[in-house]
């Protein structure tokens, strides 16, 4: 065949990966597609590119198009589409292929479609892509796992389509198996944190203030100018500014307060539950969304206890005001990337990766959708600190900025308590920053009560061992 790779799948994030392929890698391209017209379409549509994309009709004729060893792209939507192109593809393929998973896969299926190739021959990559319709088009940051060798032959054809950091390719393998999905799922829960605070400092705004959304619109774009500078705070000033044609009105005041989730920020939190680690923003992040989709019940509660008070006093949008909700989204930043952090650590540990923590945060510096400049200090305290770096929290890079930031923190989150503004995450990640800071905490008491009610046994203080203590009778 005269194809370089084959892709299978022509939704949005499919069809503009092959263009990628055809455009920055000049690349031929062979296309297929349950609905073959669309892989037609993705052709016809791109005349300029038309000679490097090849549709086929058939699955034999799609693997015929390509040249050896083959190197077969799968984006589709995750869970069982994905194991049935499997069953489609892997009857045609040969001892050295590679059969690539690039969409948002839990890396659990992927150890598991992994093993079930191994004794094939046949090389199994799970690789996270990150960076939406326009990442994909024109360079997103890609997460590869799977063999280290399969990624020196992958090398040539992935770093000309991804995003360039500072001339870099934003592109990298990051382990064996699963650690490439495990890295984009963690990238998500991130994701789903950053926009989850950004839209709590919204309220405080909105509700708090009681600015309108060209106001706000232009408070993000000036924080989109310093430490806050990021993709995420960058959408935020653009979406607030946006008019909706059809009324007039500012374009997110007729959208509606119910936000969906696919479930990569579910699994975040899920493993990093599995691994110890309190990603506590990220919980609050992916329970917010579940609260919102209730809106009726929301609307009736809102009757029963009535509206949420406005403590406009206590919020104020004069300069100083300002400073201390950005400062207090900042730290609230660091907090909830050091808890995605921990949890790639643990993972790396548990699954024997060996993470690059400080290359992850260079390859998410450009084309994802958490790109943004806090990510270069991520990088930096990884390299000043190696291997030692347990929690971003104690790298001593970022200590000015959390102990300036608290204090903002704590603040604008005792005010939005008092005043009934609910902040999830914002608070979770203050608490988890004075729980992570305490020596002395409180789960002695916990290990009390379970060694009452259970017998689970405590540890002592003063001397080594586990101990059961006979304690007095109960109820
Ligand atoms: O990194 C990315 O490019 C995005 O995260 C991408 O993977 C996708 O937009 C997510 O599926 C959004 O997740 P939700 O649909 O769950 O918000």
């Amino acid at each position: 065949g005269q194809a370089d790779l084959g892709v299978l799948g022509m939704g949005t994030m499919g069809a503009n990966l092959a263009l990628n392929f055809a455009d920055n890698g000049a690349f031929t391209v062979a296309l297929f597609n349950r609905t073959v017209a669309k892989a037609y379409g993705v052709r016809d549509d791109n005349p300029a590119l038309a000679e490097r994309l090849v549709p086929t009709d058939t699955i034999e004729q799609f693997i015929s198009t390509l040249k050896s060893p083959r190197v077969v792209v799968l984006m589709v939507n995750a869970g069982q589409p994905v194991d049935e192109q499997m069953a489609l593809v892997l009857p045609h393929l040969d001892k050295g292929d590679i059969l690539i998973d690039a969409g948002n896969a839990d890396f659990n299926d992927t150890v598991r479609r992994d093993a079930a190739v191994k004794d094939t021959g046949i090389h199994f990559v799970g690789m996270g892509v990150s960076g939406g319709e326009e990442g994909a088009r024109h360079g997103p940051s890609i997460m590869v796992g799977g063999d280290e060798a399969v990624w020196e032959r992958l090398k040539p054809l992935l770093e000309p389509i991804s995003a360039k950091y500072d001339g870099t390719p934003c592109v990298d393998w990051l382990g064996t198996g699963g650690a490439g999905h495990f890295v984009k799922t963690i990238h998500n829960g991130i994701e789903y944190a950053d926009m989850q605070m950004i839209a709590e400092i919204y309220g405080i705004l909105r509700d708090g203030v009681g600015l309108k959304a060209g106001e706000m619109a232009d408070i993000f774009a000036d924080w989109n100018t310093r430490g806050l500078s990021s993709y995420l705070v960058e959408i935020s000033a653009v979406t607030l500014a946006e008019t909706d044609p059809e009324t007039g009105k500012p374009m997110v005041d007729v959208i509606v307060d119910e936000a969906g989730q696919k479930g990569t920020g579910r699994w975040s939190v899920i493993e990093a539950q599995k691994l110890g680690i309190g990603a506590t923003t990220l919980e609050a992040a992916v329970s917010a969304r579940g609260i919102s989709s209730r809106r009726s019940e929301r609307a009736e509660a809102a009757k029963l206890f009535g509206a949420v008070a406005t403590a406009r006093a206590e919020f104020h949008a004069d300069a100083d005001g300002l400073k201390e909700l950005e400062a207090a989204l900042e730290t609230a930043k660091l907090i909830a990337y050091a808890q995605g952090y921990a949890t790639m650590a643990e993972a790396s540990k548990e699954f024997g990766w060996n993470l690059p923590l400080g290359e992850i945060a260079r390859i998410w510096r450009a084309g994802c959708i958490i790109r943004s400049r806090f990510l270069d200090d991520i990088t930096q305290a990884y390299e000043a600190g190696g291997g030692e770096v347990v929690n971003l929290l104690l790298a001593p890079s970022f200590k000015t900025l959390v102990e300036e930031g608290q204090a903002s923190l704590r603040r604008v989150v005792a005010k939005a308590v008092l005043a009934g503004l609910p902040v999830p995450a914002l608070s979770a990640a203050l608490a988890y920053f004075d729980d992570y800071r305490r020596a002395r905490g409180t789960t002695n008491l916990t290990q009390a009560q379970r060694d009452l009610f259970g017998a689970h046994t405590f540890k002592r203080l003063d001397r080594e061992g586990t101990f059961h203590h006979k304690w007095p009778a109960v109820g």
